[in-house]
Parts: C-alpha cells; sequence; structure tokens
C-alpha cells in the first residue's frame, strides 16, 4: 500500500522489531511488555492534555476533515461507515482482501471526529489490552467481525473463535455462520484452544516460496480471541506469537482480546505479538498504536494515535443477522462440488489415462482441494458404506465417470452388479429412450439375484486365472507390462450375495477372497457397496480393502473404535486408506479426509452429453453391456436361441424355456432325443405355467424342418384353454397340429406314434386316469414320443415322476421340490424365477422362465 492517502496515515514507516533470541526471551518479553504500558500511558497523559499546549482548533478542523476523506476512501461502506446508521441494503463483499477497518471514532475534539482505522488483513494483527468481558471490547469484536465478514468477498474470511471465559457469548450472533463452515463454534477451554491453534497452524503455507495452497480462490483465516482460557500456559501462548510471526504471509490473521496476558510467572509473560496493532482500552476512549511497519504521527516521539478513540459499540442485532444469513446462503451455493470438478478439464483429451500402473480419479475434494483414489496394489480395492439415501449411488456414479472420462474402454472393463432395488446402474445400459451406454461396461446387473452374482464372480475369476497364465506365460512379474487394461467390479449391496449360510453364499465368499487376494496383481479390482457391511460367515477378504469409504451412517466401515463418521451430512464422506483405522483424537490423520462429492444427476444435461461423448467414441463394433435386469421378464421372441432355430440352424429339438441367471443369460434348454425319460414337466399354480409350457412347444416346434413332425395338444383346463388354441394355430403353420380333449388325449398316447403330446392342466386328468400314459413315459422316447405338460399341482405326478426326467418348478415350496427330486436342491421360489432340473443329467439351473408378453410390452 503506498501513494497519499496511506501517507497521511502512515508518514513514517519503521523497522519491525522482531523477537527472536529464544535466551533472553522471558527478560525481553517483560521489557517490550513494560515498555508498551509506558507507551500507553504516556499516550493518555498527552491525549488527557496533561501539560501540552492546545493546538489551534482551525487547523484542526481542517485536518480531520481531511482525514474523514481519506478514511472514506480506505475504509468504504461496511469497513468504514457507523454501523448503528448502516443500510441492510449496502451489498455484501467488494476487494479482497478488505485492508483497513474501523475501530471507532477518533476524536481530537470535542466537536470534531474521525473514523480510527487500522490495517488488518492483509497487513498484521490486532490486540487490546482487556477481554471482551469489557463490554466495549465486547461491543469492539462484533462490529470488527460484521464489518470483515460483510466487506470481504463472500466466503473468502474464514472465523476461528476462542473465548475461555465469556463463554463464547460475544460470537453467539454469528451462529448462523457455523453450519456453513465460517465460523468454528468457539473454543472456550485449553483443549478447544490448542485445536484452533492446531489449525490455524495448519493454515500457514508450508515454506516461503512455495504457490500458494488454495488454488481456485484466496481465502484468509482469522483468529478471534475474546479471552483466553484459563489455564492457558506458555507453549499455547508462544504458539500465538508464532502465529502472529507468520501468519500474515499466508493470510492468517489474528485478534486477540487480553493480550498481553497478565504475566503471572516469568513463563507466560508475553510480549506485544509481532505485526500488530495494539489497542490499550482506558477510560472512557482507547489508545490505538501505531500499525506494524509505520506509524500515525508526524512526531518519532509519538507512537499512537494521536487522538483518543471511542470504540466503535456493539453493533444492531438484526444487521449482523442479516449479514451471517446472506453469507451463509451464498456458502452453501459456493461450495457445492459438481460432477465437472471431478471430470478432466474440458479440454483435455479424452480417455488420456494409461492404465498400466493403476486406476485413478477424484472422488471428492477436501475443502478446495480435489482428492484423487486409485485402483492399483497399494489400494486394490476400496470399500463404501452409507444408510439408505446417504449417496451410495451417486458416488459410485461419480466415480465410474470419473474413471471412464479418463480411462479408454481398453484401459478399463467395467462389472457391475447391484442386489437392491433400485436403479444405481441401469443408467450405464441402453434403454428404450436412450440407447447409448457406457462402452466400458461389459455386463451390467441391475436387481440382480445371487446366481448371477455369482456367475459374474465366476467368469472374473476365470479372466484372473487367464491373466495368471499369461504372465507366467510371458516371463513377467508385474501387471503393468502384460498391458492387458484392468477390471473393475462394483457390487452394490454386496452382503445379499453372501446372506444365509448356503453355497451360494459359501462360493461367492471363496470366490471374493481369491479375487480380493489375487486381483490385485492381475488388473482386477472391487469396489464393495452397501448399507451395512455386517456379514455373517467369513468375512476375511475384509482385510484386502485398504480404502474405506463411509457416508452418512456408514461408520462400519471404519473401525468400531473410529468414530469420524459420526453427523457427516448428505454430500460428505470420509476417506480413509488404512483399512478404517482410526487415530487419536484431533491428531492430524494423514491416512483420513473427509471430502465432498456433487449429486451426479443435480445437472443431468451435462451428464446426458458426458454419456454421449463417450459412447459416440467407442469403437464402432463395439457391443453393447450384457445386461441382466432382475425386474425384467423374458420373451421367447428375444432369444437368440429361438431365433436361430428359426432360422433352421437348430442343432438338435430342445424346450427353450427361459434364460439362465448367468453373465451370458444364455437359454435354458431342455433337449429331447430318444433315452429315456425325455420328457418336460412344468409345475406351478399360476397362469405361469402354462406360458412356459407354451414356449417349450413352440421352441421345440421351431426345431424342426416343416412338416416333419407332429403335435397332440390337449387343455384339461380352463385356464390352458386360450394358450391352446393359439399354440396350435401358431405351430400348425409349420407342423401337423391335432388338437383333442381329454377322451381324444387318451387315444393319442401309443407311444410308437412319433411327435409331441402338449398337455395343460395334466393334474386334471380324469379320475380312471389315462391308461396309456406310463407306457408314453416309458417307451416313448425311444419312438421319438415325448410328453410336454403343465402340472397345476405336483403331486398329482407321483406315480410317473419317476418316467420324467425334465422338471421345471415356478412357485412350488422348496420342500416340495426336494420330494420330487428325491434330495434337496438350491431353491427359493420367487416371482419370474423358476427351476430346471434335468434327472438325467443331474443339472439344475434357475432361470427366469419365458412368459407371454404383456399387452404393454409387446
Ligand atoms: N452429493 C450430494 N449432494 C446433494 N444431494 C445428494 C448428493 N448425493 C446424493 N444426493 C441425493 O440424495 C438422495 C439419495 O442419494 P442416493 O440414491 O445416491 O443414495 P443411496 O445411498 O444410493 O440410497 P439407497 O441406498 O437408498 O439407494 C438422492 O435424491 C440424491 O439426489
Amino acid at each position: 500500500m503506498a501513494g497519499p492517502l496511506w501517507d497521511k496515515f502512515y508518514p513514517h514507516t519503521q523497522e519491525v522489531r522482531a523477537v527472536s533470541d529464544p535466551a533472553s526471551r522471558a527478560r525481553q518479553a517483560a521489557a517490550l511488555h513494560r515498555q508498551a504500558a509506558a507507551v500507553a500511558d504516556a499516550a493518555t497523559a498527552v491525549l488527557d492534555g496533561d501539560g501540552v499546549a492546545m493546538p489551534d482548533p482551525l487547523e484542526q478542523h481542517r485536518l480531520v476533515e481531511e482525514l474523514r476523506i481519506a478514511a472514506a476512501a480506505l475504509a468504504p461502506g461496511w469497513l468504514g461507515a457507523p454501523l448503528e446508521a448502516q443500510s441492510l441494503n449496502t451489498p455484501l463483499g467488494g476487494v479482497y482482501p478488505p485492508q483497513f477497518v474501523r475501530l471507532g471514532a477518533a476524536q481530537p475534539l470535542d466537536d470534531a471526529q474521525f473514523p480510527a482505522l487500522v490495517p488488518l488483513l492483509g497487513t498484521g494483527h490486532l490486540t487490546i489490552d482487556a477481554t471482551a468481558t469489557d463490554a466495549r471490547v465486547f461491543g469492539l469484536l462484533r462490529s470488527l467481525l460484521v464489518r470483515l465478514l460483510a466487506a470481504a468477498p463472500a466466503g473468502s474470511l474464514l472465523v476461528r473463535a476462542v473465548d475461555g471465559v465469556g463463554g463464547g457469548e460475544v460470537f453467539a450472533p454469528f451462529a448462523a455462520l457455523r453450519d456453513a463452515g465460517l465460523m468454528s463454534p468457539p473454543a472456550t477451554d485449553r483443549q478447544g484452544l490448542r485445536d484452533v491453534l492446531a489449525e490455524a497452524e495448519k493454515w500457514l503455507r508450508p515454506g516461503r516460496g512455495v504457490a500458494p495452497r488454495r488454488s481456485r480462490r484466496d481465502r484468509m483465516m482469522l483468529v478471534v480471541v475474546a479471552s483466553l482460557p484459563e489455564l492457558t500456559e506458555g507453549e499455547e501462548l508462544r504458539r500465538i506469537a508464532a502465529l502472529a510471526q507468520q501468519g500474515p504471509d499466508s493470510g492468517l490473521h489474528l485478534i486477540v482480546a487480553g493480550w498481553p496476558p497478565p504475566p503471572l510467572t516469568a513463563e507466560t509473560t508475553q510480549a506485544p505479538l509481532p505485526r500488530t496493532t495494539m489497542v490499550s482500552v482506558r477510560n472512557p476512549y482507547a489508545v490505538i498504536g501505531d500499525p506494524p511497519g509505520a506509524t500515525y504521527g508526524s512526531i518519532p516521539s509519538v507512537s499512537w494515535l494521536n487522538a483518543p478513540v471511542f470504540l466503535d459499540e456493539d453493533p444492531p442485532a438484526h444487521l449482523v443477522e442479516a449479514v451471517c444469513r446472506e453469507l451463509a446462503a451464498h456458502s452453501a451455493a459456493a461450495s457445492r462440488v459438481t460432477l465437472s470438478d471431478l471430470l478432466p478439464e474440458p479440454g483435455d483429451q479424452l480417455w488420456a489415462g494409461d492404465a498400466a500402473e493403476g486406476l485413478s480419479t477424484v472422488v471428492g475434494h477436501d475443502g478446495e482441494t480435489p482428492l484423487v483414489l486409485r485402483f492399483n496394489d497399494l489400494t486394490p480395492h476400496w470399500m463404501v458404506g452409507g444408510r439408505s439415501g446417504a449417496g451410495k449411488t451417486a458416488f459410485l456414479v461419480n466415480v465410474l465417470y470419473g474413471l471412464g472420462a479418463r480411462y479408454s474402454p481398453a484401459e478399463l472393463s467395467l462389472y457391475l452388479l447391484d442386489f437392491k432395488e433400485g436403479v444405481t446402474f441401469a443408467e450405464f445400459v441402453p434403454t428404450r429412450r436412450d440407447r447409448t451406454w457406457l462402452p466400458h461396461a461389459r455386463a451390467v446387473g441391475v436387481e440382480a439375484d445371487r446366481e448371477y452374482g455369482l456367475a459374474v464372480l465366476r467368469e472374473l475369476d476365470a479372466e484372473m486365472t487367464r491373466r495368471s497364465a499369461a504372465l507366467e506365460e510371458a516371463g513377467v512379474s508385474r501387471f503393468a507390462e502384460l498391458r492387458l487394461g484392468r477390471i473393475l467390479c462394483v457390487i452394490d449391496e454386496f452382503p445379499v450375495l453372501l446372506a444365509g449360510a448356503d453355497p451360494v453364499a459359501t462360493e461367492a465368499a471363496a470366490l471374493l477372497d481369491s479375487l480380493t487376494r489375487r486381483g490385485r496383481s492381475c488388473g482386477i479390482h472391487l469396489i464393495l457397496a452397501s448399507q451395512s457391511v455386517q456379514v455373517h460367515g467369513p468375512r476375511d477378504f475384509f482385510g484386502q480393502f485398504p480404502v474405506r469409504i463411509a457416508l452418512p451412517g456408514g461408520g462400519d466401515v471404519l473401525e468400531p473404535a473410529n468414530d469420524s463418521a459420526a453427523g457427516l451430512p448428505l454430500g460428505t464422506a470420509v476417506v480413509n486408506t488404512a483399512g478404517g483405522l482410526g487415530g487419536p483424537r484431533g491428531a492430524t490423520r494423514g491416512h483420513e479426509r473427509v471430502v465432498r462429492f456433487p449429486d451426479p444427476h443435480a445437472d443431468e444435461e451435462l451428464l446426458s452429453d458426458l454419456r454421449h461423448k463417450l459412447w459416440g467414441a467407442r469403437d464402432p463394433e463395439a457391443q453393447p453391456p450384457r445386461v441382466f435386469a432382475g425386474y425384467a421378464s423374458q420373451h421367447l421372441a428375444d432369444d437368440p436361441t429361438y431365433r436361430a432355430a428359426l432360422a433352421g440352424r437348430a442343432l438338435r429339438p430342445a424346450a427353450l424355456v427361459g434364460r439362465a441367471l448367468d453373465v451370458n443369460l444364455s437359454t435354458a434348454a431342455f433337449p429331447f432325443d430318444a433315452s429315456p425319460g425325455r420328457h418336460l414337466a412344468v409345475f406351478g399354480t399360476q397362469a405361469a405355467g402354462s406360458e412356459v409350457l407354451d414356449a417349450a412347444a413352440r421352441s421345440v416346434a421351431a426345431c424342426h424342418q416343416p412338416r416333419t413332425t407332429r403335435f397332440v395338444i390337449a387343455s384339461l383346463v380352463a385356464e390352458g384353454d386360450r394358450l391352446a388354441e393359439a399354440l396350435a394355430a401358431e405351430i400348425g403353420h409349420r407342423q401337423e397340429v391335432v388338437r383333442v380333449d381329454a377322451a381324444g388325449l387318451a387315444a393319442e398316447l401309443d407311444p410308437s406314434r412319433p411327435g409331441y403330446r402338449v398337455v395343460f392342466g395334466m393334474d386334471a386328468t380324469p379320475h380312471n386316469g389315462l391308461p396309456g400314459l406310463r407306457g408314453l413315459l416309458r417307451d416313448g422316447p425311444g419312438q421319438g414320443a415325448h410328453l410336454l405338460s403343465w402340472w397345476r399341482d405336483p403331486r398329482r405326478l407321483a406315480e410317473e415322476a419317476d418316467e420324467i426326467a425334465g422338471l421345471l418348478f415356478l412357485n412350488v415350496p422348496a420342500a416340495e421340490v426336494a420330494a420330487m427330486v428325491g434330495r434337496p436342491l438350491e431353491w427359493q421360489p420367487r416371482p419370474n424365477r423358476a427351476l430346471l432340473h434335468d434327472r438325467h443329467a443331474d443339472r439344475t439351473v434357475t432361470l427366469v422362465p419365458f412368459l407371454e408378453p404383456d399387452g404393454d410390452e409387446s
């Protein structure tokens, strides 16, 4: 700062005297302390007019006028205007930093006043020799805070408050700034003071000449001490002095009321703070010492503002409230991180990342600093926890787009699995409304079944084995040298996979164990996410997850003693890279950060643009991901095996009954050949049973060349009539079809007559039964005769059961299935699922059965 205005206030600059010799510091401090007191006494004597000739009043008035004009220019608006008259309409913000601020009115004559200004932010500090228990100091601190907060650009001034004696009352009207993170709750004891000092020390830049840490916008920290806590010791006092010495270069400033503290012992005797303007509260006015590096007076012997200063009083409450409310609102808007903050710069080339050594992306911001997390040898797998609605989906979607924008599909493949009802990964697959997909996605399971999850893990395990072999074959020890691209598998609500002591859980746990242990050296990484990671059964693989991310309510991914996730708000997460380990309270934890992350769907347009951009950049030959949507029904007409059969490419006759719960959704088929027992029985009370039978019959018909086989179709129950009729019409285009009733069916059971008997409602067979049935079942297949039947009640089959190899169960309880098969099978009846058991091949698959398309779907 230079120029005529400055010269008016500070015509003579001085050397700043540093107190640096530790050996004689206490003595020196005491001497300086006395000296400062003597200066204030001398000033008081002068200002009280003791033995000094009164200057010329006219000259005084002229000077006061000049100073008023100068002050208005140096401290405009909020910084210098009397607050009791300040309009609420005066806009907040202004230049950065607001350098001069008013302390009160200097009154050289009874009828002449000018604003008493000090340089503070950007220059140094302020001490007042009385604490805020003095009403004048109390008022001064509040008015200083309002002025500085209102004048600094919103969000650029962070206040840390300490009030050891007054319990923080002086800061109470500013409470609205706490939620916005602009002001801390006041520290009221020694530990609180230490925490504030520790934070302030961190604020200092690590070294001189280092580029500013805060890259986005400049910010300053102002530590306001209204009174030091009792029992504040020499150590804390020295830390305050050290902060005063180093702070201004890093944007750290202090206002300390009650400094110097009363010199109780030599140890606690403090010199004036370096780089500080000292205010001495007298009665009724205050004396303002010279600011750091400058002087108010023109006479070298006078080192204070040569006029009594009446300190500003407590500002009007509504004014403080209005300023705080506006700042808090602004801060809420400004501190929002957006998805673009996590993505590469818009000008950067798409897919510039090289995954050889690992993958990395920005997961959020720690203050102004982007936090980069990696998938590499040190942090191969991540675990994410958070209660429902805590933003897990948001976090994962951010990570997937972050990686998807940085690495090409050749460098990164994604396997996405979601076990809960919801839409976590739905946006990465083609839909009717948006046919694009995330080109990295290889397989996506939405509302997936455990069996499907298991199939994905098996596929990854097989890939891992392939990669291990490739490493060995190539004779290299590091995956990076193989250049295969990395695989990331994300599993949302993974405990579903491990729930229950069944074979699925056991195999899934074993696969997770092997994948997490060996995956890192093969470029295979996992993110496991859940509302609660309390899994029963083996969880040894947790040890392979050094990265733990706790969203609100997700503290159980951290060690039990680590409570750093307590009270997290939505949009924030604790990111711990030491397996969730905590550390001493209040200690700096290098392995733990709290980040803010955006809601990726806050800007749908940006997101949609990004997805289209990524999709547009894909290899045009690339296939969309294999998608499994647990809720979706499956239809024969969409099935690739059926289409191939219609086109004359069937390998052998088979009933196609649904899609298996594997990664490729392979077609579940029951083949018909000449071996014994090649008959299919569908069991289920639901109409779905008749629909599966319909699909089975159509598909068998398609497997035969036209006019090469014969169908006998019967419906013994009303529920089957409509489908039986439609089926007869449909198959009739290709094959010979005969429709019969119960009596007609009895006449069509001759095993030597090749072809298929298709019976809807087989359990409704008349009481005298179908005498020829056993013969057909036993001798038919060898002569090309097979039975396809739907049974509403499986118990009716008891007698002939052994002769039928193909059993398909819909809503049949596990106990009945077990009774029929002769041993328990892994099965939970549930909507839209079926179990196909082949007695002869001893194979069992869970599948999504082929149903009739609904009206609106077709
Ligand atoms: N960073 C954020 N900032 C603000 N709102 C967010 C943020 N992240 C998510 N939300 C909002 O919070 C809600 C819940 O988010 P999300 O669906 O990601 O949670 P979740 O943990 O996946 O929940 P659930 O487990 O129930 O599916 C959504 O409405 C979302 O828009």
